[in-house]
Order: C-alpha cells, then structure tokens, then sequence
C-alpha cells in the first residue's frame, strides 16, 4: 500500500474512532434539568485537535446525520431528527463550529501544540457551543438569558474546561508517542 493510501486509512480510523468515542461521551449523562451532564465536550475538543477544521467538521456532521436517522448518538442514548429540534440541540449546531475552532490550532497535521495553544482553542470554540446552546434554550423554551445559563451554562464550565485540559494533555501524549502516524 502506498505511503499516501495508508495515511488515508490512518484518518479514516481515527476520524471513526473519534466518532464512537463522542458517540460513547454522550451516552453516559448525569441527568440534571433539560441539559444533562455529558461528556462530549471531552471528545470533541480531541476530535478537533486529532482530525483537524474540515475533516473534524465532516465527522461530527456525519455524527449529527446518524443520530437523526436514528442511532443512539445523543445525550443519554437518544436519536432521531426530534433531538435536533430539543432544546439541546444548539449544543449540537454550536459542537460543528466548536470542532472547526479546535481543529485550526493543529491543522490535523498530528504535530505537537503547546497546552496553551491546545487549550485557548478549546475555549474559543467551547465559546461558540455555549452560544449555540444558550442561544437555542432561550429560544425553544423561551427562558430568560438570566433562566437560560442558570440551566445550560453556570452548572458545566468549569468541568466543561477541565474536558478541555484533559483532551489538549491526551492529544500531547498522542503526538509525543506518534500515535498518531
Ligand atoms: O443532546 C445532546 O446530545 C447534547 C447535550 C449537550 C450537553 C451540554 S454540552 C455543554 C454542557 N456540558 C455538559 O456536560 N453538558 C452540556
């Protein structure tokens, strides 16, 4: 196999791995108001920094085409075009434009980036869900801004960064040990 093919192969399993990973991240919720706990913000600042802007973009959208058609890819095992109209879908639209942020600070060249480049990536783009997120509670349950982050942001920040140190540190680990390539 050429040099050029098995790079392919080698994105085409991490960008499937990555999807299952964000897959199992939103499966195991802690059920606490209409936003739940989960772990997506973990796999998909990696997803971003592993898979880079287009192709971390095309993966999570193709993540958003299987959960509508019916597998069980969104928070707590749920699907079907329903969730993408819930009112956590706009954690769903802003996760597109989060996974794009994250993917410019490594290009998807598996090169290393120091941890404060990993982690202002991180939250520019954690900015951008929370936006979508918040944006979309105030508009589908028609809460107040003031309703709409006691639900969907007081109560995640500050585990949702700790998400992003642990992906920026796993994705420098990957690099180190050229796991990646
Ligand atoms: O329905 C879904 O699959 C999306 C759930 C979104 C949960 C959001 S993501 C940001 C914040 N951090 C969490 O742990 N949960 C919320």
């Amino acid at each position: 196999m050429s040099r050029m093919a098995l790079g392919d192969l080698h994105k085409l399993v991490w960008t499937a791995l990555l999807a299952a990973m964000i897959a199992a991240g939103a499966y195991l919720i802690v059920p606490i108001g209409p936003v739940p706990v989960s772990m997506q913000v973990l796999f998909i600042t990696l997803a971003g920094l592993v898979l880079g802007p287009r192709r971390g973009m095309a993966c999570f959208l193709l993540y958003l085409a299987v959960g509508a058609a019916g597998l069980p890819v969104f928070a707590g095992g749920a699907s079907g075009v329903g969730v993408l109209m819930g009112p956590t879908a706009g954690y769903l639209y802003g996760f597109v434009v989060m996974i794009g942020i994250v993917g410019l600070a490594t290009g998807g060249r598996s090169r290393m980036v120091s941890f404060v480049r990993g982690f202002l990536f991180g939250v520019l783009g954690l900015g951008a869900a929370y936006l979508g997120g918040v944006g979309w509670l105030m508009y589908s349950l028609e809460m107040s801004l003031h309703k709409a982050m006691a639900v969907g942001f007081y109560p995640f920040i500050l585990w949702d960064l700790l998400k992003i140190v642990f992906a920026t540190a796993c994705y420098r680990i990957l690099v180190r040990y050229s796991i990646l390539r």
